[in-house]
């Protein structure tokens, strides 16, 4: 749009400043094969040719700052948001709550003995799982609730304005949908989870501290399950 006006503007000028008009009337006049009539048509598919060109690179342009600006917020493999978007947008939410006073739950996740699956079925295999399980997530979550890939196996989920009580009922039906979930080469996975309620009055390190501990907690407890601090 800002390359059409652009464009406009610059013929705007450059029939006002050289007086293009008057030159066109004096070429027309010197040359007698060529009529007015005849070299305004030219002159407006000339214009028009250019802004659709403007407007096609334009477009071409933005395209090309959507995909960057994706792949700078996205995971490229499961297409959850990535580590360094979650981080800034939990720093945001945790000044939120502490103005607000409402609470926000985190949830670290990983799979369970995800390395045997890699062992076994290989890697394309364990992608495909990655990928499976960030769609268990995207499907049960809210719109409201972000979920990101923290790293390898382990994910991360803010769930917005939800307290203890109502974390727990997420986490029941996350895990129960994570335990239906069949994978490529009917494969299943459970996951470990470690939960914790925040009113936005602790720095981000210490809610996050607060979750690892809950996941190492459930993992050494048995995994496939999910521990609150
Ligand atoms: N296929 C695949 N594997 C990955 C990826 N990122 C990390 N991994 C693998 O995930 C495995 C994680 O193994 P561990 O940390 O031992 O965890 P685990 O086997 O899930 O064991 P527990 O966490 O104790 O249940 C390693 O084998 C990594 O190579 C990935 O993007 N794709």
């Amino acid at each position: 749009m800002i390359i059409i006006v652009l464009v406009n503007i610059g013929f705007f000028w450059l029939f006002a400043k050289i007086d293009m008009l008057e030159k066109l009337v004096e070429f027309s006049e010197d040359h007698e094969d060529w009529e007015l009539d005849e070299i305004i048509p030219v002159f407006f598919t000339m214009a028009v040719s250019l802004a659709y060109f403007a407007y096609s690179r334009w477009k071409e342009a933005m395209g090309f700052y959507r995909t960057a600006h994706r792949l700078s917020i996205r995971d490229s493999l499961t297409d959850l948001y990535n580590r360094r978007y979650f981080t800034e947008t939990l720093q945001q939410e945790i000044s939120n709550c502490n103005r607000s006073k409402l609470p926000f739950t985190l949830i670290l996740i990983d799979l369970d003995d995800f390395k045997r699956i890699n062992d076994t079925m290989g890697h394309e295999t364990g992608d495909d799982v990655l990928v499976g399980f960030s769609q268990v997530l995207s499907k049960e979550l809210r719109k409201s609730d972000t979920a990101a890939r923290w790293g390898g196996e382990e994910f991360i989920i803010l769930c917005r304005n939800t307290d203890n009580p109502s974390a727990q009922m997420i986490a029941d039906k996350l895990l129960n949908a994570l335990r239906k979930k069949i994978y490529p080469k009917d494969t299943h996975v459970t996951a470990t989870m470690g939960i914790t309620t925040s009113f936005g009055n602790e720095t981000m390190e210490i809610i996050i501290k607060k979750a690892d501990d809950c996941l190492y907690t459930g993992k050494s407890r048995g995994k496939n399950q999910a521990v609150f601090a």
